[in-house]
């Protein structure tokens, strides 16, 4: 972790400059075209050959339910989750200088630039290393190839999930999402209920509804209306598309296609990621 935090923090100019100076404003060069790889990860173990926690990772659409399930297989492996959508909400909140720049980014459904993310990154896992920390599963990033490159150099990701569901469903479930402004919990009040046609099967997602004491506090997103939701779903064709190709070339690439509800996507997840038996293990030792 610590050559992460170095190397990481080395490539933006100095933290020093990067804080002080550096545009969220995107500057990446448009992404490579995609290319079709070769897929199939070799799964899943809880620690590395050299003793080390796992460096996972998770893509896939806004909506798609990253943070959902990034965070349990944090809790489940003892790695912290890092999502860098949260570490930008963060430092909106902090009303620093550059908050008003950052707000008109993110407000617009854009990216904010790869030097900006990546600082944040580091200092989040400064802050990490400090208490200890090892391993991480990254929700939110890379989400550029140039971000991908920079973090192929500096570690190894020993797998990618990438998180796929219908593009009907994503939208939905962007303007169902809903957080308690008092304990932070994350809800979705909407109810996915498609019906099968001659490609698809039929997909029920039910709606994860606050507990009583929530149910006056939550709050949405200021991102998460339908113009800019539409907005993000096309930059992450555009831009993060290739992020999926850089890994599947790698072969570190697992395509998870939800089955339905949480309940059920999570338990085919842990099966696939051979961890079943894991959380068995974990649960019967609480
Ligand atoms: N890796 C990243 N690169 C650039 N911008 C990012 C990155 N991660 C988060 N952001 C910014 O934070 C916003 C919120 O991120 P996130 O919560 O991950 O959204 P989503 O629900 O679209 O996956 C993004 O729309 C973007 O402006």
């Amino acid at each position: 972790m610590a050559v992460l935090c170095r190397l990481i923090r080395a490539r933006p100019i100095t933290s020093y400059t990067v804080r002080t100076f550096c545009s969220p404003y995107s500057t990446s060069s448009p992404p490579s075209s995609p290319e079709i790889g070769a897929i199939s990860p070799s799964l899943a173990s809880t620690k590395t050959s050299d003793g080390r926690n796992v460096q996972w990772v998770f893509l896939g659409c806004p909506g798609v339910g990253k943070g959902t399930y990034a965070s349990r297989l944090s809790k489940l492996l003892g790695v912290p989750h890092i999502a860098t959508g949260d570490l930008v909400r963060d430092e909106l909140n902090t009303k620093g200088p550059l908050a008003s720049q950052l707000s008109e980014i993110v407000n617009q459904g854009k990216l904010v630039s790869d030097h900006f993310i990546i600082n944040l990154l580091s200092k989040r896992l400064e802050v990490g290393e400090a208490k200890g920390e090892s391993g991480f599963i990254l929700d939110g990033f890379p989400r550029t190839i140039r971000q991908a490159e920079i973090l192929e150099g500096v570690t190894n990701i020993d797998l990618v999930i990438n998180l796929k569901l219908r593009e009907e469903a994503l939208l939905a479930k962007c303007l169902g999402r809903r957080t308690c402004s008092q304990c932070g919990g994350n809800y979705n009040v909407a109810c996915i209920d498609i019906k099968a046609d001659d490609e698809n099967p039929a997909m029920f997602m039910p709606p994860l509804l606050p507990p009583p004491h929530c149910a006056s506090k939550l709050v949405t997103r200021s991102d998460d209306t339908e113009h800019v939701v539409k907005e993000r779903l096309r930059i992450y064709n555009e831009k993060s598309r290739p992020v999926e190709v850089f890994y599947r070339k790698q072969g570190k690439l697992l395509e998870f296609d939800l089955p339905g509800g949480i309940s059920e996507s999570w338990t085919k997840l842990l099966q696939v990621l051979n961890l079943d038996d894991h959380e068995d293990k974990r649960s019967a030792a609480a």
